[in-house]
């Protein structure tokens, strides 16, 4: 038998999403966001690196090139001593000259100038001031006044403007910061860096820290191996001012803008602070900061570089990054919703195809149980599955079914034609009828066949979906209930209701067609005998062979009704001269009058017949029938056995 395919599925609304599948995209969507920030503050976390990395390898450059800077200042400083030193007489005319031509200042940026400070002994200050206005400059004097253990004059420095010519004449010595400098220049016999100071060249405008690297002069060939001895031997020092803003300037170059950077004198305070790029601006606690020590001259400075904003190592990467980080993020996320609604979508064609199959086996059992017939067509008719009650009912094997029209099992004539049906199922309407279907075994059935359309996806007629039920025994059972209703139960002759029925219809087609009927009453002749004699079932036997003979006295078209106990009437609807329902009445007369054998005994009988004729004898039924029954009784009257005309 084959599957009850195609028939139909209940298929339980389906969730769009299982509590599972949520769950599962909300954790997929959380593990994706989260992994997405971890390589986002990595990333952020290796920025700030690199950028640290890059400020701190900022940072060493600039104390390389501030040492190296210090390093050329140092021979700068050496050439002017070992100038000097070759000079018995201090010839300073000969070192301007010299120091004039050796342009400095564009070999060595940042220099204020290059000058010679020379170191007097109290006695000597009268004697070199005199000198010193021969010299050339009239109104030299050292200063500032006071009497002084030691002394120190600025003799020559260059360039000569006039910010460098208001330091001439000036005792350096006398001033702590650099007296402390120049002292451990002799100490040590090599260059010393002042500490934080201000140049006697600063203005009232601009004034900036300022510091002076001092070279000490010794007289030349005299030993210098001992302090004691340089201090003999010493004549002064080659020195270089410099304002700190003119010399750092230049040491951030390409950074400028993007690192605050700040030198402190010894110590990270604000009274220490030497230079600073950023001035007035508040040191950042959070940013990234690098701090390194130069050592210069005897002294420690500190240097201090600040990331600002626009300092990045590379932004055109991290700016990349921040891309690659969003897109993978993205990625993550949509792969995390493709493979969660994949996998939702699988549930659900799961869940799906499980109800299907269990409608499907549901259906089928019940298809395969079902009493009625239950067939499947395709688009002409032709059977393509039927269920077990489909063969009982047809009593057909299903071998000799499939494939054959479904009509072709319709009696002949009934039902309609296939073209027909067809046509109403494509419209979409379902079809109800009662055929006759013929058996295998011969025997008819009378059937009611629902049929409906059954569509494709497009909602084109595919195929027809027939039910078949066998109403036959209801029919008859309709048949024989009607039967009763209409006709008397014992003769089977129509009965008092019908035949007034039959009566009230033969008049009305004889008012209209104008022709004539005829109504016989008939009544048997002493017939309570025979029930008194032989019996009351006697007496229905005979009723049942008399109506018999009646029947075979007239035609098909004519109706017998019993009136009731041995009363009978005829209908005659067309008749054409007035001999005509005599003659009938004769028949009938003549039929009853025979003998009749009941239980092996001959029983006899008569019959008195009224004949009534319309128009003639009544208008109506009820005029006719008193017409007739008046006619009849006299043919009682008139001796029985006999047919009377009604007057
Ligand atoms: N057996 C049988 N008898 C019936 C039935 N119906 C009525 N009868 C009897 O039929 C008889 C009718 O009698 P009547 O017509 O009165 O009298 P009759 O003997 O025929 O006499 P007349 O008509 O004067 O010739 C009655 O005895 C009824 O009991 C029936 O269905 N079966």
């Amino acid at each position: 038998m084959h599957d009850a395919e195609d028939l139909g599925a209940d298929t339980a609304p389906v969730r769009s999403w299982s509590p599972v599948g949520g769950v599962f995209i909300a954790v997929a969507l959380a593990c994706a966001i989260g992994a997405a920030f971890v390589v986002w503050r990595h990333l952020g976390q290796r920025h700030e690196e690199q950028v640290y990395a890059h400020l701190a390898s900022h940072s060493a450059e600039v104390v390389l090139k501030v040492s190296e800077r210090f390093h050329s200042y140092r021979m700068l400083l050496r050439s002017g001593q070992a100038f000097l030193r070759s000079r018995e007489d201090l010839d300073l005319a000969a070192w301007r000259t010299y120091l004039q031509r050796l342009s400095f200042q564009e070999d060595f940026p940042g220099v204020q100038g290059i000058g010679f400070a020379q170191w007097i002994l109290p006695d000597q200050l009268e004697a070199h001031t005199r000198a010193m206005r021969e010299f050339g400059s009239s109104d030299y004097r050292v200063w500032p006044e006071g009497q002084r253990e030691f002394l120190s004059s600025i003799v020559v420095l260059e360039p000569a403007d006039w910010r460098n010519a208001r330091a001439i004449g000036y005792d350096m010595y006398s001033e702590p910061v650099r007296r402390e400098a120049m002292d451990r220049a002799v100490q040590s016999g090599e260059a010393a860096l002042s500490r934080k100071t201000v140049l006697v060249q600063e203005t009232e405008t601009d004034v900036q820290a300022g510091v002076l690297l001092y070279m000490p002069l010794f007289g030349d060939g005299m030993p210098v191996a001992t302090e004691a001895e340089r201090w003999i031997a010493l004549r002064g020092w080659v020195y270089l001012p410099f304002r700190m803003a003119s010399l750092m300037r230049q040491m951030l170059d390409q950074h400028r803008g993007q690192v605050r950077m700040q030198v402190f004198d010894g110590i990270h305070a604000p009274e220490a602070l030497l230079y600073d790029s950023h001035a007035g601006m508040p040191e950042s606690a959070t940013g990234q900061v690098s701090t390194e020590r130069a050592q210069l001259g005897g002294i420690e400075w500190i240097i201090r570089l600040e990331a600002l904003p626009s300092f990045d190592a590379e932004p055109d990467i991290r700016q990349a990054e921040f891309i690659s980080v969003v897109l993978v993020g993205v990625l993550l996320v949509m792969m995390a919703l493709f493979f969660a609604i994949t996998r939702e979508r699988a549930a659900r064609l799961a869940r799906t195809t499980g109800s299907l199959r269990r409608s499907e086996a549901k259906y089928s059992t019940l298809v395969n149980l079902a009493h009625d017939g239950i067939a499947a067509t395709d688009a002409d008719f032709r059977l393509t599955f039927v269920n077990p009650g489909f063969v009982d009912l047809v009593g057909r094997a299903e071998s000799q079914l499939l494939g054959h029209a479904l009509d072709e099992l319709w009696a002949d004539g009934s039902g309609e034609s296939r073209e027909l049906i067809l046509a109403r199922l494509e419209e979409g309407q379902s079809k109800r009828y009662e055929v006759r279907v013929t058996r295998g075994d011969g025997r008819q059935l009378t059937v009611l066949a629902s049929l409906a359309p059954l569509n494709d996806g497009w909602g084109r007629m595919k195929g027809v979906i027939a039910l078949l039920s066998d109403i036959t025994e209801r029919k008859e059972a309709e048949r024989r209930i009607a039967h009763m209703a209409t006709h008397d139960i014992l003769t089977g002759a129509v009965n008092r209701l019908m035949f007034g029925e039959l009566l009230g219809y033969a008049l009305v087609q004889a008012r209209r067609s104008g022709h004539r009927f005829a109504l016989l009453f008939i009544d048997l002749d002493h017939f309570k005998q025979v029930n008194d004699e032989l019996g009351h079932h006697v007496g229905d036997l005979l009723l049942c062979e008399a109506v018999r003979r009646m029947q075979g006295s007239i035609r098909s078209s004519d109706a017998l009704g019993r009136r009731g106990g041995d009363e009978f009437v005829v209908l005659l609807p067309e008749v054409g001269a007035d001999k005509d329902a005599e003659i009938v009445a004769e028949k009938i007369r003549a039929a009853l009058e025979k003998p009749f054998v009941l239980e092996g005994r001959e029983v006899r009988i008569s019959s008195s017949i009224g004949i009534a004729l319309y128009p003639e004898d009544g208008k109506d039924e009820h005029e006719l029938m008193c017409r007739a029954d008046e006619a009849m009784y006299r043919a009682k009257l008139g001796g029985r056995n006999r047919a009377c005309r009604a007057r």
